[in-house]
This record gives structure tokens, sequence and C-alpha cells, in this order.
């Protein structure tokens, strides 16, 4: 009898839990596996700020995709994968080459979501993958270099914009206060001429904290120089910056040689590229994470949306969240190949969230006890610790941990 094709889509936090804990679970030999991915190594997500702003060395963030595969049951594939085609049971890759499979699990993340505003996509950084990571590093530093350079200075160079205070933008803020000093030292420029600006249109900054945390987090990036414009939206950028408006105000320009766009994301291309039905580019899956009319198709992680009953809106998309899918998924994927009828419906296990404020900062929320400044640094580093050791053990936390073992 033929052997059931696994193909398995993203080597991110969703796609390499279901593919580690897969190849725990599976005989050999019961399943053909194949997981896809744009590159030949993971990153951490939740790390590219770090990258970004240039407080960690890009290469730090990433590891070979092939040192947490068991080589005699999984088959690594480095694909982009430009479509699916759901009811013919394919995967069409970049290059034209064609990929069968019985069962399917998405697991390819995010896009920015820019909310169609005008020049976005065209002026602006987001922090997506390794390489915009390093993109946004090399640009603020060319910044730094072109204003020592230049005889007539230009100061709008060093405006820092950040579009959203969400996680993402607190976390890159939080890092670039860190960097800034670093960089006015290196290129012998004056820390008053920086200027960091952060524009949220909502008007609350981080709604998942409580307002003693976000009112630390705030007060201490404004202590490092972080301009907020609260319930302001960023309305248009351009070459030389955004035009941004508080509500009910008149629109001004902040001129600006470096705007990062922070604001949201949306299920990956390839989904709406492949004619799922979708909420912002995420598929509203079934509770054992299937697609409803597809039952041989998962979809998990940012790519997935799933409603909070307490709440009745979709949970945020995390690196959490798509690690409690990716296991969730890799048990009812057995039980498919063992041909069960009855699959787990997923629960989320909210363990907490810990946002950082730089090296030693952070505020979280952890087994719903509040914490601030160095202990919620610690956990932060926990946090980032306990997710390389539930994809590759001991060896990858010793070799890439933020502890520095080694
Ligand atoms: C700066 C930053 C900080 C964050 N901090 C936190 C945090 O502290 N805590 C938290 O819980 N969450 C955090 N998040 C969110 C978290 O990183 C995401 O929710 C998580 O990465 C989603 O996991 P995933 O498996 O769905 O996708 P990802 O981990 O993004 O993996 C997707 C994979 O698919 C690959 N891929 C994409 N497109 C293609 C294609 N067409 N073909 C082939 N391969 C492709 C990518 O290369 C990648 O390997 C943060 C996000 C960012 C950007």
């Amino acid at each position: 009898m033929e052997k059931p094709k696994v193909v398995i889509l993203g080597a991110g936090y969703g796609g390499l839990m279901t593919v580690t804990r897969l190849q725990k679970q599976l005989v050999k030999g019961e399943a053909d596996i194949t997981l896809v991915n744009k590159n030949d190594y993971h990153y951490e997500t939740t790390w590219l700020h770090e990258a970004s702003a240039g407080t960690l060395h890009h290469d730090r963030v990433h590891y070979p995709i092939q040192n947490v595969l068991n080589k005699n049951k999984v088959q690594f594939k480095q694909a982009e994968v430009k479509r699916i085609k759901k009811d013919a049971n394919t995967v069409e890759l970049k290059g034209g080459e064609v990929l069968p499979y019985d069962y399917l699990v998405i697991a390819l993340g995010s896009n920015a979501e820019t909310f169609g505003i005008e020049g976005l996509k065209e002026h602006t950084f987001s922090i997506t993958d390794v390489s915009a990571a390093q993109k946004i590093r090399e640009h603020i530093e060319r910044q730094f270099d072109a204003y020592r350079r230049e005889l007539d200075k230009d100061d709008n160079r060093l405006t820092i914009v950040v579009g959203g205070a969400g996680f993402t933008g607190i976390e890159f803020l939080g890092e670039l206060v860190n960097r800034i000093p670093a960089l006015c030292k290196e290129y012998g420029i004056q820390r008053d001429k920086v200027r960091i600006v952060s524009i949220e249109s909502n008007p609350v900054v981080l709604p998942q904290f409580d307002r003693e945390l976000v009112d630390y987090a705030l007060s201490y990036l404004e202590s490092k120089g972080v301009e907020f414009h609260i319930g302001t939206a960023v309305k248009k950028a351009t070459k030389d910056g955004v035009w941004a408006c508080k509500k009910g105000g008149e629109p001004y320009e902040i001129k600006s040689g470096t705007v990062i766009w922070s604001a949201g994301v949306r299920g990956n291309s390839v989904i709406d590229a492949s004619g799922f039905e979708t909420v912002r580019g995420r598929v509203k899956v079934k509770p054992d994470l299937t697609v409803p009319g597809h039952e041989n198709v998962f979809v998990i992680g940012d790519c997935a949306l799933i409603i909070n009953k307490d709440t009745n809106r979709p949970y945020p998309p995390t690196a959490q969240m798509a690690m409690q899918h990716g296991e969730v998924c890799a048990r009812n994927l057995l039980k498919k190949i063992h041909g069960e009828e009855s699959l787990e419906a997923f629960t989320f296990n909210d363990k907490g969230t810990v946002c950082s404020l730089g090296e030693d900062n952070a505020i979280g929320i952890v087994f719903g006890k509040k914490l601030k400044g160095t202990s919620a640094s610690v956990m932060k580093k926990v946090v980032d610790d306990r997710a390389l050791f539930m994809i590759g053990g001991t060896r990858l936390v010793l070799k890439k941990g933020k502890f520095n073992f080694i």
C-alpha cells in the first residue's frame, strides 16, 4: 500500500513544532513527510527586532533546519511556495515544480498589513524576516554614515519613525534606544540630533497588558528619548517621511530618513493566492485546525484564525500560539494517518506574555503574575530559550540560547 504523503509548508514556529513532534511519534516508513521552506534555515521571528536595531547580529537569530530534522523520517526541500491547488491536492513551487499531498500543513507565517495606506509598501521597512532585519540595520547605519559625511547636514536623516506601538513596535523601540548611543559614538554624532517617533492610531498602546505595566513601558521609553504620538494615524508615507493625523486634527508631516512599519500582520499572501476564504489573509479553521470543506488541510500559526470565546475576538497571532497549534496538529496528523475519525480540538493554554524593552528591561504577565524590569527581562530570555528547547532540545539551547552558556 502507498504511504500517505504529508507536506508541511513553512519551517517557522508552527511548522517546525509540527514536524519535530511528528518525527518523534511516527514509526519510520508510516508516511512520507516533506518539509518545504524558502530558506535552508529557521529564524526566531521573535528576535528579529533585535537584529533590526543591530543589538543582536542577524547570524545569531537563525540555525540550519537540518539540525533539528530526523533525516530518516523527514525530507527537506528548500523552495518558495507559490500557490496551493486544494482541489487537486497539490502545491506549486516557484520554478514550476508541483508537489502532490494527501495531508497538507500550511504554516507560512504572515506578511505586513499596510491597510491600503498610500506609500507604505514603497517607502517603509517591515520586520518580517532575517534579510529584512539586516536591511533595516544597514539602512539606519547608512543614514548615520551619510550624516557624518555630508557638509550641509540634513537632521531629518536621523529621525526614525516607528508606525504601530503594538508588541513588535514597542520591542523594536526598546532595542533602538539601546543602539542609538552606540551609533552616535561610532559616527561622532550628538545624541540630541537623533529623533525617535512612535505613531499609534489606537488610543491605547499594548492593549494586552494592564495600565500599570504599559505606563511603566511608556515612561521608560520616553526617558530614553522616544516621542509618542498616540491616537494618531499614519495617512501616507513618502520618500521624505510620513504624514500623520490626530483624530479630528490637521495632517502634519514628519520628515524622516527611516520609517519602520509595524502596525499589524495578515496571513501569508500564498493563502489568498490559493483561493481560501479568509479574514485579513487568515483562514478560519475548525477546532481540529483543519479547513472547512478540506479536512486533509491543516492551517496553523499566523495563517490561522481562531476565535477566543471569552472575548469573541480572534486570538492575536503569536509564537506561543503557533507552537501550541503545531503540537495539536502533529497529534491530529498522526490520528489521520492511523485512520482515526475523531480528532483533538485545539484549546489555547495562555502561559503569559513578556514584551522586552531592550536588553535588560521588559514588562510581562506570566501565569497571571505581573512582572517589570530585570525580572521580566530574565523571564523574556527564559521564554526565548524555551522555544529553542521545545524544537531542538538542550543542544540547540546551548548553541543559540540567550543566556550565553558557551
Ligand atoms: C519582531 C517580532 C517580535 C515578536 N515577538 C513575539 C513574542 O515576544 N512572543 C510571541 O509569542 N510572538 C511574537 N511575535 C509574533 C511571532 O513571531 C509570530 O506569531 C510567529 O512567528 C508565527 O509563527 P508561524 O509558524 O506562523 O510563522 P513564522 O515563524 O513566521 O514562520 C513562517 C515560515 O514560513 C516561511 N515562508 C514564508 N513564506 C514562504 C513561501 N512562500 N515559501 C516557503 N516558505 C515560506 C518563512 O521563511 C518562515 O520560515 C513577534 C513577531 C515579530 C515580527
